[in-house]
């Protein structure tokens, strides 16, 4: 079964990319997929050195140690492919109507996917105050929120939905009615 509808979830670090598209995974169920662009660059980056994939895959601090070389690794990749993680990341297709791209973070992410699955694309971007990101345990590091992998999207002007999941936000009962609106549209 192709996909009906691809939605590109993107937002910066604690925003709540895992917690908004792991909630729409339990309420689509069956029916949705989730595929994480950096799963193909944590497999890689644990089988290299070593590491505890498991570990890396969780939401645990473990994978800041390595966030900033995993970033500087797979830019060099995307230097000479950019659509190399995305292909990889879909490659098992998966047999679901709806697929949940969890973690966009570059303008050439995009490009790959719309390019690849035309009008299936929906982007979602999930917004929050800094001060919110900080109760959640974000704090600055220079080398990752400050280069494409945190910045790139942040002057895109094209999203098809702009999800609040900071202060004043809405219930998430309503950030889910949103997203379910968004799909509608391509069933
Ligand atoms: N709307 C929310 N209500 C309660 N907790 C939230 C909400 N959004 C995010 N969180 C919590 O904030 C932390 C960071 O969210 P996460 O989804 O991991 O962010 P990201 O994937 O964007 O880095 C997690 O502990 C998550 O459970
Ligand atoms: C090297 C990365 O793929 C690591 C991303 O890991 P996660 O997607 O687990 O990160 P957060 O959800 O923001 O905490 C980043 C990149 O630029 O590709």
């Amino acid at each position: 079964m192709s996909p009906q509808v691809i939605l590109l979830f993107s937002g910066k670090r604690k925003s709540g990319k895992d917690y908004l598209t792991d909630h729409l995974q339990q309420r689509l169920k069956n029916e949705c997929g989730v595929i994480k662009i950096s799963a193909p660059i944590k497999s890689y980056w644990a089988k290299e050195n070593n590491l505890n994939l498991n570990e890396l895959l969780s939401h645990n601090e473990y994978k800041e140690q390595y966030r900033l070389e995993m970033i500087r690794w797979s830019d060099s990749i995307r230097a000479q492919d950019y659509g190399y993680f995305c292909r990889q990341a879909c490659h098992d297709a998966l047999d679901k109507p709806t697929w949940i791209v969890s973690d966009i973070r570059r303008k050439t992410d995009i490009c790959w996917f719309k390019e690849t699955y035309k009008d299936l694309v929906k982007t979602i971007r999930i917004v929050a105050d800094e001060e919110t990101r900080k109760s959640r345990g974000f704090q600055y590091k220079d080398g990752i929120d400050n280069v494409a992998s945190e910045c790139d999207l942040d002057d895109y002007g094209d999203w098809d939905l702009v999800i609040n999941n900071g202060e004043g936000k809405p219930t998430l009962q309503k950030q889910m009615e949103s997203i379910m609106e968004l799909c509608k549209n391509n069933k």
